[in-house]
């Protein structure tokens, strides 16, 4: 048998999928661990989930995992795993997979300060694997290299050329396993190729990033040379005024330990607070977007006063869509209004009935289709990858309204597909 592990270490996740690799892949079994580094993690393993308060670091995630793993019926040795693909968030200059050695392990823990809550997590997790799985194959598939295709006058920041040039300061671009696998399943719902696609995607999670599709490649997106810039989340701040740090603290520029990671990082206090101490939980007190939602529109009760609590939530969910809204307004012209459709995925655009709702009302003025509630409120309960969620029909009106889809993503398929279909790994082996 040839097993295909794939590792996706999010900011507040280590999600896993054990395929077979059979034309390209079948799934085996998924894992998952959530609100890693809150009290209140949350382990799944196939169709079971129980509370992990003692996992605090995607390390401790992936030994758990390991242990269920090693007592499941039937037996998956790992003598029989090939390849373990790593979803690793920065690839700096990598803008292909590379298998992991020596060197590349090397160039990944030198870009850990460029993303401080993801790419040290997946070293641990890779440095778990050599340890606990050596006959296996480790590689590295990078968010930002889907990215590569955006033009420079775009992924240029106005700064002295030279500098910039030197320490490779540039607009990188994350996300982009999950915007590689909606690319290609929207294709295939719209019956339209990749390459004449125009999109403008949303993934909305623990970090939140925009995409801009162009004829099938990325011709802009949110985030920038780390993962902070651009939309807020769970705990970052999104982009803030850059001089706004030297007057939240006199002592941004002090370099700080960070507890929580597993890698001895260089990040100053600035760092610290716009990664870890802003987002929902600063705003709202709580990384559930979930529980944001549920109080920010929880209708008053009759006589009460709005609480503390429903305010901030309110502030933290009218915020996103502001922030939301700048993304797709700046996008749509980019695309010069030639948008096939708007595609909402990720933890919260995947759930959030309500922020679906409230956005899409928002851009109707573009063009785009109207939101039918029942289609909306049904995504949740239903099986599949893609969902049309406009009001039926109406995208063939006159106005020819763009559509707006839901899109279950998937980084871990993503990564094996690649993996399956990679004839450098597997020659002229068949499919078994
Ligand atoms: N029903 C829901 N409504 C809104 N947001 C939700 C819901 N369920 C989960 N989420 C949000 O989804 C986020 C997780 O998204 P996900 O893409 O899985 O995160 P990541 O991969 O970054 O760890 C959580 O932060 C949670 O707030
Ligand atoms: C790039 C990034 O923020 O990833 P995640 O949403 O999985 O934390
Ligand atoms: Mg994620």
């Amino acid at each position: 048998m040839s097993l295909i592990l794939s590792l996706n270490a999010g900011s507040s996740s280590l999600k896993i999928s054990l395929y077979r690799r059979a034309d390209p892949v079948e799934l085996i079994l998924t894992s998952s661990i959530t609100n890693i580094s809150t009290p209140s993690a949350k382990f799944s393993f196939d169709a079971t989930t129980e509370p992990a308060p003692g996992i605090t670091n995607h390390a401790d995630a992936f030994a758990h995992f390991l242990s269920r793993l090693a007592s499941h019926s039937p037996p998956y040795p790992p003598a029989e795993i090939r390849y373990i693909c790593h979803r690793v968030v920065h690839g700096g200059a990598f803008t292909t997979r590379t298998p992991i050695d020596a060197s590349a392990y090397d160039r990944i823990a030198a870009l850990s300060d460029l993303a401080p809550l993801h790419n040290g997590a997946a070293l641990s997790v890779i440095k778990a694997c050599i340890h606990r799985l050596p006959t296996a194959h480790s590689v590295a598939y990078f968010d930002s290299a889907f990215h590569a295709s955006i033009p420079r006058h775009i992924s240029t920041y106005a700064i002295d050329q030279d500098v910039a040039a030197q320490r490779g300061l540039k607009k990188y671009g994350f996300h982009g396993l999950s915007f590689s696998f909606i690319l290609r399943a929207t294709s295939t719902h719209l019956s339209l190729p990749a390459s004449s696609l125009n999109l403008i995607v949303l993934h909305l999670g623990s970090g939140a990033s925009a995409c801009a599709i162009s004829s099938g490649s990325s011709l802009d997106t949110s985030m920038g040379l780390t993962p902070l810039s651009g939309l807020p989340g769970a705990t970052r701040s999104g982009t803030v005024d850059p001089s706004l740090i030297f007057h939240y603290t006199n002592t941004a520029g002090r370099m700080t330990h960070d507890p929580a990671s597993a890698v001895a990082l260089r990040v100053t206090r600035a760092e610290e607070i716009l990664n870890r101490g802003a987002g929902w939980n600063a705003l709202a007190g709580t990384t559930d977007f979930g529980r944001i939602v549920t109080v920010a529109t929880r209708k008053r009760e009759e006589g009460k006063e709005e609480t503390e609590e429903g305010r901030r939530c309110k502030l933290a969910f009218d915020l996103f869509v502001d922030r939301v809204l700048d993304f797709v307004g700046a996008y749509h012209l980019k695309l010069g209004g030639e948008v096939d459709a708007l595609v909402f995925a990720g933890g919260i655009g995947e759930r959030s009935v309500e922020l679906r709702r409230v956005v899409a009302q928002k851009i109707e003025c573009l063009g785009y289709v109207r939101v039918d509630e029942r289609r909306n409120g049904e995504v949740d309960g239903r099986k599949g990858v893609v969902f049309d969620i406009g009001v039926e029909g109406e995208h063939m009106n006159a106005r020819r309204a763009k559509k707006i889809l839901v899109c279950r993503t998937d980084e871990q398929v993503e990564m094996a597909r690649s993996c399956a279909l990679d004839d450098e790994f597997w020659g002229s082996e068949s499919h078994q």
